[in-house]
């Protein structure tokens, strides 16, 4: 019966849902795409926001909210954060939501831009979908089955050698000279392994699909929020990836940094170039005014 598979798998309806949401979350930053896009900053002046943003986010939580009933779910949202709601993981059904990752490139007609949602339970992520809607490509994954694009099963790449890899890293928003020298020399010190190349999609989310379809080898980055990762977390894990601390440590989805890659040998050696700079953690108490 309906009730049994409920209950041996709780979260599949609301894996189908979140699929369903992205899809129809996608559309609607597409069709925005075709006309003007008023652009606003929020933590400095290439961090953009956009109306889009905030109106996609409001679609995502309004229609979870109404499947899955108010109270009983959390909601961790890129936008209603910036607008003070709080980043705190708890052991409640959480979902995490990015509605457009990859605004500026949304802002520049820069052809990848995602929505991004993750569900946590007790803290773990159970599932994450990532649709990159200006390709069309929708990547799922759920805990224990597998990661998927478009219904195919995806799969890391099985390079172990550094030397014949391709390494993904950004910039990041934060532009203080100190923090850029770092990001810039981790990235040369990559470059002069040498690396086959470095990229970056300007959207953590579609990065870490990258890695996960084997397209390359690892995707890291400080600075980063949970939102633009959490989805992304699944997806990798799942077609076979390994996610790191950027000091080597346990993954921690809060702490705004993280490795992803396709296996332990190339995350390592990954680290081993890192100038870690600080960030400051998604779920650090707010500063009172
Ligand atoms: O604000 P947005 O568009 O959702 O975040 C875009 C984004 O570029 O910011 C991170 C920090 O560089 C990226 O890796 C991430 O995906
Ligand atoms: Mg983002």
């Amino acid at each position: 019966t309906s009730y049994r598979s409920t209950m041996e798998d709780p979260w599949q309806k609301a894996y189908d849902f979140a699929v369903t949401v992205a899809r129809k979350a996608g559309e609607v930053i597409r069709k925005a795409g075709e006309s003007e896009i008023k652009v606003s900053t929020k933590s400095s002046t290439v961090d953009l926001v956009t109306k889009t943003d905030e109106r996609v986010e409001k679609i995502i939580i309004g229609s979870l909210k109404e499947e899955f009933g108010e109270g009983t779910h959390c909601f961790i949202g890129e936008e209603s954060v910036a607008k003070g709601e709080p980043c705190i993981l708890t052991h409640k059904p959480t979902w995490i939501i990015d509605p457009v990752d990859g605004t500026t490139n949304f802002v520049h007609g820069f052809p990848f831009v995602a929505v991004s949602i993750a569900f946590a339970v007790n803290k773990q992520l159970e599932f994450g979908v990532i649709y990159s809607c200006l390709e069309d490509k929708m990547y799922k994954a759920r805990n224990g089955k597998g990661a998927y694009c478009d219904d195919e099963l995806i799969q890391v790449s099985d390079v172990k050698d550094i030397n014949k890899s391709i390494i993904i890293s950004e910039h990041g928003t934060d532009r203080s000279p100190e923090k850029v020298k770092k990001i810039f020399s981790t990235m040369q010190k990559i470059l002069c392994i040498p690396v086959h190349g470095l990229r970056g999609s300007g959207t953590a989310a579609t990065n870490m699909c990258l890695v996960a379809t084997g397209a390359v080898e690892a995707f890291f980055e400080i600075g980063i929020h949970c939102w633009d990762i959490a989805a992304g977390a699944v997806i990798v894990k799942e077609a076979g990836g390994v996610l790191l601390d950027v000091d080597g440590g346990p993954f921690d989805l809060m702490s705004r940094r993280m490795v992803s890659a396709n296996n332990e040998v190339i995350a390592r050696r990954i680290i081993k170039e890192i100038e870690i700079f600080s960030a400051e953690r998604d779920d650090a108490p707010i500063q009172k005014k």
